[in-house]
């Protein structure tokens, strides 16, 4: 049996990886990680400083400890608080559109908008955002939307000290900055989920740290 087989969303994920890097990189206002090991790009400015204003007071009022609300798989290593955006806000509805219109995928295949807070203390270990197929979650996963292929991940404030995203395997480490989106490819350009996008969220050492999260499936999500 051919590898292509083995490897669930394969083409999907080499599809959606070769139309979203033509679209990011023919933005002037897209800038690329300088890596050869993983496909990440930083928009500044994605948000203005009100818009992220206004997001961080939506997270306070749904977050929720991670590990409790998200059934986070292999939980225990992700201490921060996090919760769904309303998606029925006009903000939130604009700013997920705007993701999907940067990136160029169909906001079917995204899921909901997540908001994220981190307090001191607080961090998200390394962790892939793409799911490991042969683990029991996939059989649920598999049929709402299959693999994870893009991240979008924004930045909403400036932490004072710690906090920064951290892709181990690149050393690559992104100090947040209020409305910067950060957008990566979890699979590589064939399609394979791609080893070296491991990242974590490090520890917030002083201030509080507030992001969102938009991944992205092969297919329609849910
Ligand atoms: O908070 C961060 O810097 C990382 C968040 C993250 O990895 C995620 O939301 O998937
Ligand atoms: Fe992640």
């Amino acid at each position: 049996m051919a590898t292509t087989e083995l490897i669930p969303d394969k083409d999907a994920l080499r599809r959606v990886g070769e139309t979203v890097r033509k679209r990011l990189l023919a933005n002037p206002g897209v800038y690329k990680v300088p890596t050869d090991k993983a496909e990440i790009f930083a928009v500044g400015d994605f948000l203005t400083v009100s818009e992220c204003q206004r997001l961080m007071r939506m997270i306070d009022t749904v977050a929720r400890p991670s590990t409790l609300f998200d059934e986070e798989y292999g939980s225990g290593f992700r201490t921060s608080y996090s919760g769904d955006l309303n998606v029925y806000d006009p903000l939130v509805k604009a700013v997920g559109r705007r993701i999907d219109d940067l990136l160029g995928i169909n906001g079917i295949c995204g899921e909901s908008i997540q908001g994220q807070r981190y307090f001191p203390g607080q961090e998200f270990k390394a962790h892939n955002d793409w799911f490991y197929t042969t683990e029991d979650y996939w059989k649920a996963e598999r049929k709402r939307g299959g693999q994870r292929s893009w991240t979008a991940m924004a930045f909403l404030n400036k932490v004072d000290k710690g906090g920064e995203t951290h892709f181990v395997e690149v050393g690559a480490k992104i100090e947040p900055k209020p409305g910067v989106l950060l957008i990566w490819n979890n699979a590589l350009p064939d399609g394979t989920p791609n080893d070296n996008t491991l990242h974590a969220g490090t520890p917030v050492i002083e201030g509080v740290k507030y992001v969102l999260t938009k991944w992205y499936r092969t297919r329609r999500w849910k």
